[in-house]
């Protein structure tokens, strides 16, 4: 029997669409009905299951799952004997503490002897211990902004990204727990066709993930320009240059940081870069 790698990730919410698209991306082709909750790559050895991303570390340290997509708030919440194998730019927000905004918060201190709503009593144990600070935890599984305004605690631990649900709770942020992305977790104890399969697919997942950072960059530049043009964009090994028709110029491909794009543009033009294109990679590998 053929072995399949079982990925688990979140039936709907948050990191479904990022999980699938990861997936597809790295050439997996699956169908996924609405109901559906375990399907079969048609094209790699894998079988995805759909499921609600509070349970994945459970899953995966009973080996019902080997490889899971969840936060990182979950995973360091849940515990479980999962190792984290590599954080994924998406879904990128924050735990944070949360107060009404009319409370006059000064220290981590306002929190002692108060009741502290949120759904990750682990992370906030964790957080009130370091910070020498004793208050109740109380558990809730969602919705947890409201808990102030309703008189079931006086503070909230929860996730924030943009602050709007913080803002229309009539909430303010004091304090940030942890920061959070999308992340692959694994069983520790993977077995070794299976270690290949995932092997096989984290290769495939580095060069979506390095194309999606780079672009390819092709400009035409006096030949005497080529030096200090490289210095700026060495490229992966070297520019490609090819001679333009016109005498003394070139046309020169290299590929270019997306982070630090507007800031390379800028010197390529102070040493006479002309017609420049910046077009996006598919797919990058070293
Ligand atoms: N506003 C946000 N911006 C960015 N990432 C977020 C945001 N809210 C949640 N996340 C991340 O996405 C994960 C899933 O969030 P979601 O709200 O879909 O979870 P859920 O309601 O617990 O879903 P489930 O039904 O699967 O239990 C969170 O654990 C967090 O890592
Ligand atoms: O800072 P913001 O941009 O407002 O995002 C934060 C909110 O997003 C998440 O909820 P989500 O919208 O996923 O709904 P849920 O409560 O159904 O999980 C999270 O639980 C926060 O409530
Ligand atoms: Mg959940």
């Amino acid at each position: 029997m053929q072995t399949l790698l079982r990925i688990a990730i979140q039936k709907s919410g948050r990191l479904q669409e990022g999980s699938l698209e990861l997936l597809r991306e790295s050439g997996l082709s699956f169908s996924n009905g609405k109901d559906q909750l375990k399907t079969q790559a048609r094209n790699f050895p894998v079988e995805v299951l759909f499921l609600r991303d509070d349970d994945i570390p459970q899953y995966i340290e009973d080996k019902v799952a080997d490889v899971g997509i969840v936060g990182e708030n979950i995973f360091v919440e849940k515990q479980k004997k999962n190792q984290l194998i590599r954080k994924l730019d998406f879904a990128k927000c924050r735990l944070s503490i949360a107060v009404p905004k009319t409370d006059d918060y000064k220290s981590v201190q306002w929190l002692q002897g108060k009741n502290i709503a949120t759904s990750y009593p682990n992370i906030v144990k964790s957080f009130l211990k370091k910070n020498n600070v004793e208050a109740g935890i109380h558990e809730i599984s969602g919705s947890v902004e409201i808990a102030p305004g309703i008189g079931l605690a006086d503070a909230i631990c929860d996730i924030v990204s943009t602050g709007s649900t913080l803002l229309s709770n009539g909430l303010k942020e004091v304090e940030t727990v942890m920061q959070s992305e999308a992340v692959i977790i694994a069983t520790p104890e993977l077995e070794r066709a299976k270690q290949e399969i995932l092997d096989k697919l984290l290769f495939r997942i580095e060069a979506v993930k390095k194309a999606k950072n780079n672009k390819y960059i092709l400009l035409n530049c006096p030949n005497d320009a080529i030096e200090g043009i490289t210095s700026v964009i060495p490229g992966m090994k070297s520019p490609t240059i090819i001679p333009l028709k016109r005498e003394g110029w070139s046309s020169l491909h290299s590929v270019v940081d997306e982070n630090d794009f507007w800031e390379k543009i800028d010197q390529l033009k102070a040493f006479g870069a002309e017609g420049i294109l910046v077009v996006p990679i598919e797919k990058m590998i070293m």
